[in-house]
């Protein structure tokens, strides 16, 4: 599931990881040239301090010197006076050392330095660490970004991903290389759950806690798995003790009848139909009426398969919600749409509000684009991930484990 996806976010992973080592090659090489006057040259990690820092100086302007209580400056001297403050927890290992080495370094060019970002970076070069900047993740992002695209990602989700994560690393001092994968695994969970989580609630304590019956009723553009879904959602609510009841709201399809017989069939469960051709409205309401008399917790409502430009039958769905008000209308589709789906929910949830998603197929997406966008677009949470033919193929999507997923091994790695 998502195989596409995850190598791609692998990549991203590698590429940022790959930025930084060079850049840090570079920094380390470059402080090997530039033999700095002000340095103190009696620990080896000092002499890595690069030349910018130093050379800023010459850059100084007397008002610059008013622009030195910057806070990159405050954390850079603050980091330095830990360290030489006589604490009995002071750590004596060779980059503390280059921190009390660099803040001779940094007090002179703090003095007069109006480029805090620089500071900053020589202190954490001086100690051993690299700091993230623009220009190292603007190539991973942009690749992040296409391959995001090709992915099915909407474009605003795709957006929102990359700001969270360049407002999660830009800035970031870090220990070396080994551990930018770490800060990258953070920030990309951190961007994808942000959107993937958008509007999630506890379908099960919400579906335990309505009055009964409770009445969902499923819609979505035809062959999405809707009925199918219905049948799973079945055998699920009775495996946590519910009983349920389903109602053929799809009288428009000739033979949707019969196939959702065979599932009441093979499930044991009872279903309410009418004759095609028939009022899907008063179907829901018979299922309903049949509810409430047997003392049934959940109907579940299949409807026909429709555009929502489809007029006439939207029109059918906002009488059901006039006749039986639905305690829950949940959005089918299927995963392999990618934008498709996306783009359908948007509109669905626009002509008759929705309040959750069911999206099947999951088992044979690879591009991931639909389960990461749609509740992010549509403001309501992906509920379901419909994931094989099997009545069990069906599990509560939880965007934890969908980021833990989408960021854990893969062959590839
Ligand atoms: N692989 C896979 N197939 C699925 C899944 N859910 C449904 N299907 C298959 O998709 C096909 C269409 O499913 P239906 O349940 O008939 O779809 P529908 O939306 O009710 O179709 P209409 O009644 O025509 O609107 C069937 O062959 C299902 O077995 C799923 O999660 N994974």
């Amino acid at each position: 599931m998502f195989d596409g996806l995850k190598n791609k976010l692998d990549q991203f992973r590698d590429d940022v990881e790959e930025t930084t080592t060079e850049k840090s090659a570079t920094d380390e090489a470059s402080s090997g040239d530039d033999a700095e006057p002000n340095v103190k040259q009696s620990d080896e990690s000092v002499s890595h301090m690069p030349s910018e820092a130093a050379n800023d100086t010459s850059e100084q302007t007397p008002d610059d010197n008013t622009h030195t209580s910057n806070s990159d400056v405050t954390t850079a001297e603050s980091d330095i006076s830990a360290n030489t403050d006589g604490d009995p927890n002071i750590d004596t290992d060779s980059s503390s050392l280059a921190s009390q080495e660099a803040a001779a370094v940094l007090d002179e060019t703090a003095q007069s330095d109006n480029k805090p970002g620089r500071l900053k970076r020589a202190a954490a070069f001086a100690t051993g660490k690299i700091v993230i900047e623009e220009e190292d993740l603007e190539e991973p992002l942009w690749q992040l970004e296409m391959a995001l695209l090709e992915s099915d990602v909407e474009m605003q989700v795709a957006e929102e991903i990359l700001g969270t994560i360049r407002s999660k690393m830009l800035g970031e001092t870090r220990a070396q290389v080994n551990t930018t994968a770490a800060l990258v695994e953070e920030a990309l969970s951190d961007a994808l759950y942000e959107v993937i989580s958008v509007g999630q609630y506890d379908f099960d304590s919400r579906v335990e806690s309505a009055d009964s019956p409770v009445t969902i009723v499923f819609t979505g553009v035809n062959g999405v798995g809707k009925t199918t879904s219905i049948a799973k959602l079945v055998q699920y609510l009775e495996s946590r003790g519910l009983s349920v009841v389903m109602a053929n709201g799809d009288t428009y399809r000739a033979g949707a009848n019969e196939q959702i017989r065979e599932h009441a069939k093979t499930l044991d469960t009872k279903l309410i139909a009418h004759e095609q051709g028939g009022d899907p409205a008063a179907v829901l309401y018979d299922a309903v009426e049949y509810a409430e008399a047997n003392d049934i917790d959940v109907v579940l409502g299949d409807t026909a398969g429709r555009l929502h430009t489809s007029n006439d039958l939207m029109a059918q769905l906002e009488k059901i919600d006039r006749v039986v008000n639905p305690d829950m209308t949940l959005f089918v589709d299927e995963a392999v749409a990618g934008q498709d789906a996306v783009e359908r929910a948007k509109q669905f949830n626009e002509a008759a509000e929705i309040d959750g998603t069911v999206l099947t197929k999951a088992d044979a997406d690879s591009n991931g684009g639909a389960a990461i966008s749609i509740a992010y677009v549509t403001g309501k949470p992906i509920l379901f991930l419909g994931v094989g033919q099997e009545y069990d193929d069906i599990e509560r999507f939880d965007p934890k484990s969908m980021v833990n997923q989408l960021l854990g091994e893969t062959e590839s790695r």
